[in-house]
């Protein structure tokens, strides 16, 4: 064990405020840590990392620092209960004591604003006196559990969802244990409320919530300097970036740089449902203006107030921005593109999955979990992929990247080409059924999908023309499975299976309960936005939810725990498989195709196990020699939201 004396170093500037703490801190280091210097800007200058063995690493800056102990010859860093966990929180367990460490050791008034330090009223006395908080906080001392049972208490007095939302930011950023804890023992009363579908409307008034900046804004008028803005995010280990540029928010359209809310939420969803830990997690928006009227009128609007860029200029910024990324996080870092427009989306993954490790989540994301849903929803209809004909409303990222992982799916089970198993799936866009003759005038990620049959233009048409087995709603616009598409899918199915993915719930094809009724409770129904149960003819329908949700965080964990450089499409059909393997006998009695949410951490366990192993297989994974037990390796990765003492 080595000691360090701090007190050359300690040099607070949080809150604006600069102040040279006198107390010389002697430290006992017993798990890695950081030690971070701030310029005079409050710049972090250079960081250490110390090892459990004394061994020093610096972690992310230029300049190499001498640390006085003879011990300190390697330069490696040793990994503790986390991945890379650099600052030696995860790997700690309760009796271990660590150093709330920021750019600098907080303490008092700063170290309560310090949302990653902060646990309010559960600061014990020997903290209070140790960290100069006396007086600075009542004298109750209250537990975790106890803070959690109060803030739930709080955010149920809020009957307007977006209230609650607000409720869940402001404690985001006053005290980010208590936000992971209160959201993972609570997560099917708080996932509509941080995600879908409360994170739509935020994002719609997000001029008028928005209080602290979260995340990144990278805009056109940074042109040339997006590596510079990179160095100015506080966190320098990186692992998970989700970006958008707002074009496509869920079902809503262009809400511009008000899309800001959709990758906070996706990555509050990385910590609390995959365990990635926050301060890996980087939430960016690229701001090329906007579309949109509304926004463009609004007085409130905090984006660029010009029409959405294109072409050249688009690519150009995008280019800037993806190369910057590598050069400051590396080849490891997880770039997920969330709410792009279809044209962007496609050509952006098509463009960058050879040279980074990049994963659209509406695309890759929503494919895997309809793909799950549809292995464990065979096991209650019956029949082989193969056996069946599908049906999409909607040939956007969502309906395209489903029918292809289908098709794909369908390939490897009956070894016949790709082009055949395409042949189970038909599409219909806004100008009807995806056809042959319509082959010169599509866009390019339609043209799989035309078959050889005569015109149809209405969706209704379609699907009596088709007699698909299972339909699948994904085209962003509500209200579109009618009472007759319904009563037609169950004129000629025993259990239709229907997935109205559109979100958030004013987008959605249909209602739990319009599908229950009109299939006169006979269809397997699932959506992506959540609706509450249903009770048709005195019996109680449980619905489920696919979304993306259910996949993307255990497979970035999967990607992060074997340090994978590339997304492979294997990847995420080991994705479906092992969710679909979490559905139990007892869910499949309920009608349930998805396992609750309640168990995500345990499922995104699994979903990480197989996804990396499949890296392995592929040798795409950089992270060895390889876990013997994955899984138990996975779990032991994931972040903790337990408060830390702090010595
Ligand atoms: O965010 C969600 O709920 C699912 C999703 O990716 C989308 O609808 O774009
Ligand atoms: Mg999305």
């Amino acid at each position: 064990m080595m000691s360090l004396n701090t007190s050359s170093v300690v040099k607070s500037s949080i809150s604006g405020v600069s102040r040279t703490q006198s107390q010389s801190v002697r430290l006992s280091v017993r798990r890695p840590m950081v030690v971070a210097m701030v310029n005079s800007n409050g710049r972090p200058e250079r960081s250490v990392g110390v090892s459990v063995d004394g061994a020093v690493k610096d972690v992310n800056a230029p300049v190499a620092v001498e640390v006085a102990d003879s011990e300190s010859k390697e330069t490696t860093a040793v990994v503790g209960g986390g991945v890379e966990d650099v600052y030696g929180e995860d790997s700690a367990t309760e009796d271990h004591f660590i150093t709330p460490w920021s750019v600098s050791v907080a303490s008092g008034y700063s170290l309560l604003r310090d949302p990653h330090h902060n646990k309010g009223l559960a600061f014990t006395e020997k903290e209070r006196d140790a960290h100069y908080l006396r007086g600075l906080l009542p004298p109750v001392v209250v537990n975790h559990d106890l803070q959690v049972k109060k803030m739930m208490h709080n955010i149920r007095q809020y009957e307007v969802p977006l209230q609650r939302y607000q409720a869940m930011m402001d404690l985001q950023e006053r005290n980010e244990r208590l936000f992971y804890k209160l959201l993972i023992e609570n997560i099917e009363e708080l996932l509509p409320i941080v995600y879908t579908p409360t994170v739509g409307e935020a994002c719609q008034k997000y001029g008028t919530i928005f209080k602290n900046p979260q995340g990144l804004y990278i805009s056109l008028k940074d042109k040339g300097k997006v590596l510079e803005i990179l160095k100015n995010w506080p966190q320098k280990k990186i692992q998970v970036i989700v970006v958008t540029d707002g074009e496509r928010i869920l079902g809503l359209g262009d809400l511009g740089c008000q899309g800001m809310g959709i990758p906070v939420g996706k990555l509050s969803l990385y910590t609390a449902l995959g365990g990635i830990r926050p301060s890996a997690c980087l939430p960016i928006t690229i701001d090329v203006g906007t579309n949109n009227e509304k926004m463009l009128n609004d007085e409130f609007y905090i984006g660029l107030r010009q029409r959405r860029a294109s072409g050249k200029e688009y690519a150009e910024l995008m280019n800037e921005f993806m190369s910057a990324v590598k050069q400051n996080y590396g080849e490891k870092v997880l770039i997920q593109f969330e709410d792009f427009a279809n044209h962007n989306a496609f050509d952006l993954l098509e463009k960058y999955r050879t040279t980074h490790l990049v994963f659209n989540d509406d695309i890759q994301g929503t494919a895997s979990v309809v793909l799950a849903g549809l292995i464990s929803a065979l096991k209650l209809v019956g029949g082989s992929l193969a056996d069946h004909k599908f049906l999409f409303l909607g040939a956007g990222e969502a309906g395209t990247g489903i029918a292809e992982l289908i098709a794909l799916e369908i390939s490897k089970q009956t070894n016949a080409p790709l082009e055949e198993a395409r042949k189970k799936i038909w599409l219909v866009d806004s100008k009807g059924l995806i056809i042959r003759s319509r082959l010169d005038s599509l866009q390019h990620f339609k043209k799989p999908w035309a078959h050889d049959h005569e015109p149809v233009n209405k969706f209704l048409d379609a699907v009596k023309a088709i007699k698909p087995t299972v339909l699948i709603g994904s085209s962003g616009a509500g209200q579109t499975f009618t009472k007759e598409v319904v009563e037609a899918m169950s004129s000629f199915n025993e259990k239709p299976i229907i997935l109205a993915l559109s979100n958030p719930t004013s987008q959605s094809e249909c209602t739990a309960e319009q599908a229950y009724t009109w299939s006169e409770g006979r269809t397997i129904f699932a959506s992506g936005s959540p609706f509450a149960p249903v009770e048709y003819n005195g019996k109680v329908y449980v619905s489920g939810q696919s979304n993306n949700a259910y996949i993307f965080p255990g497979f970035g964990l999967g990607l992060i725990i074997s340090g994978a450089i590339r997304v492979h499409d294997e990847m995420l059909l080991a994705a479906s498989e092992a969710l679909a393997e979490q559905v139990t006998q007892e869910h499949f009695d309920n009608g349930l195709i998805y396992p609750p949410f309640t168990n995500i951490r345990k499922i995104s366990a699994h979903i990480a196990a197989k996804v990396a192993a499949k890296a392995y297989e592929l040798g795409l994974a950089s992270r060895l020699p390889q876990p013997e037990n994955l899984v138990a390796y996975a779990e032991s990765c994931m972040y903790s939201p337990k408060y830390r003492n702090y010595r």
